[in-house]
């Protein structure tokens, strides 16, 4: 069936992968202009869905349906919104592959990374950490199925502020002017703007890297420090993204955009991140361990830290943020010497990427 004919024979009806707090947000969201379906593995979710319209204690609106069904799903949905955390991405994706064509288009909210190692090998293992052995998101789904017109979203989009209906914007990333279209045709409201940008690697890394700068910002107000630390270090962490981003492939202009400082600003900021909250808690005594174990939701930022560490000390550049979160993370470094280590070291020059 070519794409034409697919496109006009089908009723519109948007699929969204994955219930979490961001799906579900976003679904009730594309839920005020479109019909929607849900995709969630575990039948008890679909049966609470399909029948109580929450998601996990949250509010879906009762138009949502829900399926457990891969096949049915991207049977009836040309547009599919993937909302689940990297750590289940590539299994989702091959779970998808068997029933995506490439007349689908497919647009993911997940703001972590994914590796591309030999089969049985970890993170741990590898000695090098190369930029093909890391995936974004987009790059998962080009790999793992045969989707080529995909997009990303990201941007300031805390889900709970966005769940209370309160304004906020995003940003539709893809190469396909069409899939931002689309994106911004289904999600634009008088609460939510939507703008596009072709750099969908920059995007994408901005909204994976803001997650470790949000760690440390926790760190901060778990130590109590004030707004002068705080902007020292959002300053700090814009500078030290654009150089990783540009290390991995992004642009500087998405760093400096609604995805790179508007999300770094937002995160940084709010009680309601988990990346946030995990640097608080961390500042606060707790192991990691303890902070993970007691979190129902995901925090990106600490499996990032933990491939961004191994990538800069395989390609030989410094990122002082991210090199101390992994050494207080994953070694034995305090949060105070963390800081101690950061004071002196010589950022010179204010701004050096311009
Ligand atoms: N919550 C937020 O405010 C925002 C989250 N994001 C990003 O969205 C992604 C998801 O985050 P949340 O929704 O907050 O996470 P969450 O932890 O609330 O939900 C994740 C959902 O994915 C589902 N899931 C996990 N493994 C699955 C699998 N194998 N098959 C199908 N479903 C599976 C879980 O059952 C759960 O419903 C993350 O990458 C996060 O960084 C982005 C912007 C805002
Ligand atoms: O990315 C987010 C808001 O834009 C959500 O941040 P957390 O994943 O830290 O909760």
């Amino acid at each position: 069936m070519d794409m034409a004919s697919r496109n006009s024979s089908k009723p519109k009806l948007i699929g969204v992968v994955g219930v979490g707090s961001f799906g579900t947000a976003i679904a009730n969201m594309l839920a005020e202009k479109n019909e929607v379906m849900v995709y969630a593995r575990k039948q008890e979710v679909v049966e609470e869905i399909n029948s109580n319209h929450t998601a996990s204690g949250k509010s879906l609106n009762p138009a949502i349906r829900a399926t457990f069904s891969p096949e049915e799903i991207s049977a009836s949905c040309n547009v599919l919104f993937f909302m689940i955390p990297s750590a289940a991405f590539v299994e989702v994706a091959q779970t998808f592959a068997p029933f995506l064509h490439p007349y689908h288009l497919v647009i993911h909210g997940t703001k972590g990374l994914a590796l591309n190692l030999p089969k049985g090998e970890s993170l741990d293992e590898v000695k090098k950490l190369h930029r093909s052995q890391i995936l974004t998101m987009s790059e998962v789904i080009l790999q793992e199925t045969v989707a080529v017109r995909v997009g990303c979203l990201a941007g300031p989009n805390i889900s709970k502020e966005l769940s209370q209906g309160q304004p906020a914007a995003t940003v539709i990333a893809s190469k396909y002017n069409e899939v931002i279209l689309e994106g911004q045709r289904l999600l634009r409201s008088e609460r939510f703007q939507v703008y596009g940008n072709s750099d969908i690697i920059g995007v994408e890394l901005s909204g994976v890297l803001k997650n470790i700068i949000a760690i440390a910002a926790g760190a901060l107000a778990g130590l109590g420090l004030g707004e002068n630390a705080k902007g020292l270090l959002i300053s700090r962490g814009m500078v030290e993204m654009v150089h990783l981003s540009k290390a991995l492939g992004g642009s500087v202009q998405s760093v400096i955009g609604l995805a790179g400082i508007g999300d770094l600003v937002t995160t940084c900021n709010s009680v309601d991140s988990r990346n946030f909250t995990v640097g608080y808690r961390l500042a606060k005594g707790e192991s990691l361990d303890q902070i993970l174990d007691s979190m129902e939701e995901v925090a990106e930022g600490v499996n990032t830290i933990r491939i961004i560490d191994a990538f800069i000390k395989t390609v030989g550049i410094r990122a002082p943020i991210t090199e101390n979160l992994h050494r207080v993370l994953f070694e034995d470094l305090s949060i105070e010497e963390a800081l101690q280590f950061l004071m002196k070291y010589p950022f010179s020059v204010d701004v050096d990427f311009v």
